[in-house]
């Protein structure tokens, strides 16, 4: 199969974009794996499908697929590039649009100073809905919040592995650090990615508050590896640390690729908002093996 692709990169998160506008490709997951490999493919973090409107009022669908090949249910940097991409192929004209995703509809804007502001929706915390098994857990009380210790299977485990548990409709278990650059993310990520508590394993984040409206974060990205920048994993980590008390409602948040903002009121219900760039890197055309090993 022969097929144009873009590729675009928010705050070093990057992406090979499709416009499935005029018809689907109908990739396999090792289709999808393939794009996203950076030695035989293109080379992405993720794949991102621009897909026609499911409904009335909404202007797109947005599909989001991990290097791993899994579909997902929400990308943050993701979705500032789907924006740009929309806006710059002539595919709409709007600055605001209604995007679809598998965990509900987002609303990315763009805004004039080339960066994009996404009404990420309301984060959730009901841990059923994360997923997360907390059965015969004990939590560790943080205000009227908690977090949760985990107990993960390395040589040496000095003491439980606490995270913030909670879904920006993908999941989410952030650890707060001293120092993000001495964190052990290589060794730990894995196994909090795969850990048995989260039957859909989880985005790990790790998270140093500079002060009340700055942190660093380093996330070990589900299906991913660690990435430069993750929009979801900041969003996720600013919330736990307004819900922690540890920050206030408008937080910029540090990564290797980049600095995003986060904002949210701390109501619960209320949307979390996330401002950063979307960057066009290069458009190309690619041929996909039609039998790919599963
Ligand atoms: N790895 C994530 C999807 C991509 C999230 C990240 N790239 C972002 O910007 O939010 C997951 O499996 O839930």
């Amino acid at each position: 199969m022969h097929i144009p692709f873009t590729k675009m990169q928010g705050a070093g998160n990057d992406f090979v974009v499709l416009d499935e506008t005029a018809g689907l490709f109908g990739l396999s997951a090792a289709q999808y794996r393939f794009l996203a490999d950076r030695h035989f493919g293109v080379g992405a973090d993720q794949i991102l499908s621009v897909r026609p409107s499911p409904a009335a009022g909404i202007d797109f669908e947005y599909v989001i697929h991990n290097a791993d090949g899994g579909e997902v249910e929400q990308c943050g940097n993701g979705a500032r590039c789907f924006a740009r991409f929309v806006r710059d192929t002539g595919l709409t004209t709007q600055d605001r649009i209604r995007v679809a995703t598998k965990s509900g509809v987002i609303e990315p804007l763009l805004t004039a100073d080339g960066r994009v502001t996404v009404d990420m929706g309301a984060p959730v915390f009901d841990l059923a809905q994360v997923p997360f098994d907390a059965a015969g857990l004990v939590p560790e009380p943080v205000g009227a919040w908690q977090k949760w210790p985990l107990m993960l299977d390395h040589a040496v485990q000095l003491a439980p592995y606490v995270v913030a548990v909670l879904s920006m409709g993908n999941p989410h278990a952030v650890h707060v650090v001293e120092d993000t650059e001495a964190a052990p993310v290589a060794l730990l990520g894995p196994l909090v990615e795969h850990h048995p508590r989260f039957p859909n394993r989880v985005n790990a984040g790790f998270m140093q508050v500079l002060d009340s409206g700055r942190i660093r974060l380093r996330v070990f990205e589900r299906g991913a590896g660690e990435t430069l920048a993750c929009g979801t994993g900041a969003c996720a980590a600013v919330v736990a640390g307004i819900r922690l008390g540890l920050l206030e409602r408008q937080v910029d948040v540090y990564t290797h690729g980049g600095m995003l903002s986060v904002a949210w009121s701390g109501q619960l219900g209320d949307p979390v908002y996330m401002t950063g760039p979307a960057t066009t890197v290069f458009s190309g055309e690619i041929t996909i093996p039609e039998n790919l090993s599963a």
